[in-house]
């Protein structure tokens, strides 16, 4: 079953209440199929708000959503698939929905349904048009011509759009579509005799070579649209505004597509892969970042295995929903990775949790570290305040140094929060009563100060050792078990939310918003402003 399918159930067994039943439902929760089938709706209520993830409510929540699904016209009858075996792609899927929907009667009974991951809630229109209907109907959100989604489209805000890409062919191909958004990166260069034959990227290299790999012609491979920027970029090159565009860029094509593929360089792979996670909210479908350490080109090079594999992950049955790396032979978190080696093949890990799954002869996944299901429409958050600096310390560092930067960092405004990475589980030398004393008047500046550690594996632990409980005492803040990548692309996104406090912005460095960090019971959330107590609420279900 899709992770995230806005399926339609029928109440077939009971003939009092044949009516229709809309709802979101994931591979995980084959439960749901117990609430459609469920005798009566009070027994449906029950299980709708037992259901862990999809609707971890108390019963008296959980009512008027059950109210709500019941108000959908017609009938519908829906199997689901665990196997992703083909048979109803998304495409098709959709299309049958759309005329059943609009139709509101099920044409087949008993025929299998499925919608493409989040299509008819992912658009900001059709969330528009919900919101201002108290109690709507769903062929209301849908176009008049099912065949053509694109008239649903909100005009996109980014200039690269791909307007004439329609949900299924004319021709009835099956094919998913995978967009391939190129920024550049060692993939896409060669030898520059200008620059005395060092790398650099060569515009429209990567489209020629693309159209001579056979293994892009192979029916199990997804239809490729590819866009390359201009200019192709050397990842060290490229920071925020860059994230911005990538982010704004697929929620421009977000209908058009069942997954993106990002190919970039490996120097900042992490950094732009853990943006992007944190500003794409509810994201429904694949983002699987690529590169390579050796140019396409050359022989024996390794982006072509990384990019056939990205294009795979982008456009499996059963999609891994949210924003990945696929390097050599694993597919990673990405806000849980990191660039680990600067020659070998295998550049990437994620050192405090399993891959999300590892290629041999099979592709193995680890189901259980797969995000749950989005709860809302995809939401771009492309404002990013990096005033932040991150500062690694070594043994007889100059604590005045330090002091002097958070003094002018804090008077220009340019320094907002302030990563250190500490030694071992978070701990300072305690024998340095000033450096204690500077992190209190940084912190006594509004700058936030986080301990992060210098260990590649672990978390941070600052009561553990008296020398951490100084800091911890100071008002520095745990960065727990996250990546330095993490760390501060999480920093960046609360500060550039605007909806937060700074109070607000530390106690969110312990909750995991997109599996960065692993969630910690022990530490309950304080009640704050509401921004805040959504932005928990979300947070804490996930791994
Ligand atoms: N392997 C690579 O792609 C490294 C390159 N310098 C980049 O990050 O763009």
């Amino acid at each position: 079953m899709q992770s995230l399918v806005a399926n339609a159930f029928a109440f077939s067994k009971c003939s009092c209440y044949k009516r229709v039943c809309s709802s979101i439902a994931t591979r995980r929760h084959h439960s749901l199929l117990s609430v459609a089938n469920s005798p009566s709706p009070w027994t449906g209520l029950i299980l709708l708000s037992s259901t862990r993830g999809v609707c971890p409510r108390p019963v008296t929540t959980a009512l008027p959503l059950y109210i709500g699904l019941l108000r959908v016209k017609g009938r519908m009858t829906s199997t689901t698939k665990d196997d992703g075996s083909g048979g109803s792609s998304k495409r098709n899927g959709n299309d049958t929905i759309a005329r059943a929907l609009t139709k509101s009667k099920c044409p087949n009974p008993g025929q299998s349904l499925q919608t493409p991951a989040g299509l008819l809630f992912q658009n900001d229109s059709i969330a528009d048009l919900a919101r201002q209907r108290e109690s709507y109907e769903l062929e209301q959100l849908l176009p008049k011509d099912p065949d053509n989604f694109t008239e649903v489209v909100k005009p996109p805000t980014s200039e690269f759009f791909i307007p004439q890409v329609k949900l299924h062919d004319a021709d009835g191909s099956t094919r998913k579509r995978v967009l391939v958004l190129c920024t550049g990166g060692t993939l896409t260069m060669a030898p520059n005799p200008e620059k005395d034959g060092a790398l650099s990227p060569v515009p429209g290299a990567l489209t020629d070579y693309l159209k001579s790999m056979v293994e892009l012609t192979n029916d199990k491979m997804p239809d490729v649209v590819v866009h390359e920027y201009s200019p192709l970029l050397d990842s060290s090159d490229m920071g925020p505004p860059d994230w911005a565009l990538l982010a704004n860029d697929i929620k421009a094509n977000y209908l058009h597509f069942d997954g993106f593929v990002v190919l970039m360089g490996t120097d900042t792979m992490a950094f732009t892969a853990t943006a992007l996670s944190f500003m794409l909210e509810n994201l429904s479908k694949p983002v699987v970042f690529t590169g390579s350490q050796i140019p396409i080109a050359q022989p024996h090079s390794d982006a072509r295995r990384n990019l056939v594999m990205a294009l795979i992950f982008a456009s499996r049955d059963v999609p891994i929903n949210e924003v990945t790396i696929f390097f050599h032979d694993r597919l990673i978190r990405a806000c849980r990775s990191s660039k680990v080696n600067t020659g070998a093949l295998k550049a990437f890990d994620s050192p405090n949790i399993p891959p999300l799954a590892t290629v041999g002869i099979t592709i193995n996944e680890n189901h259980h570290l797969f995000l749950p299901p989005a709860r809302g429409v995809l939401r771009v958050h492309d404002k990013m305040d990096t005033r932040l600096l991150a500062l690694r310390l070594v043994p007889g560092f100059d604590d005045q140094i330090l002091r002097h930067m958070i003094k002018a960092g804090a008077e220009s405004g340019s320094l907002r929060a302030l990563v250190l990475q500490l030694y071992g589980t978070g701990n300072a030398p305690s024998v340095k009563k000033d450096l204690v004393t500077c992190l209190e008047e940084a912190t006594e500046l509004g700058i936030l100060v986080i301990a992060a550690t210098q260990c590649h594996r672990g978390s941070v632990m600052m009561g553990h050792y008296a020398t951490g409980k100084a800091l911890e005492r100071a008002g520095v803040v745990s960065s727990n078990d996250m990546t330095l990548e993490a760390t501060s692309c999480k920093v960046a996104y609360l500060m550039g939310r605007g909806d937060l406090t700074l109070q607000e912005i530390s106690n969110l460095m312990c909750v995991s918003m997109r599996g960065e960090v692993t969630h910690n019971d022990a530490l309950p959330p304080p009640p704050f402003s509401s921004a805040y107590q959504r932005a928990m609420r979300k947070g804490r279900h996930y791994y």
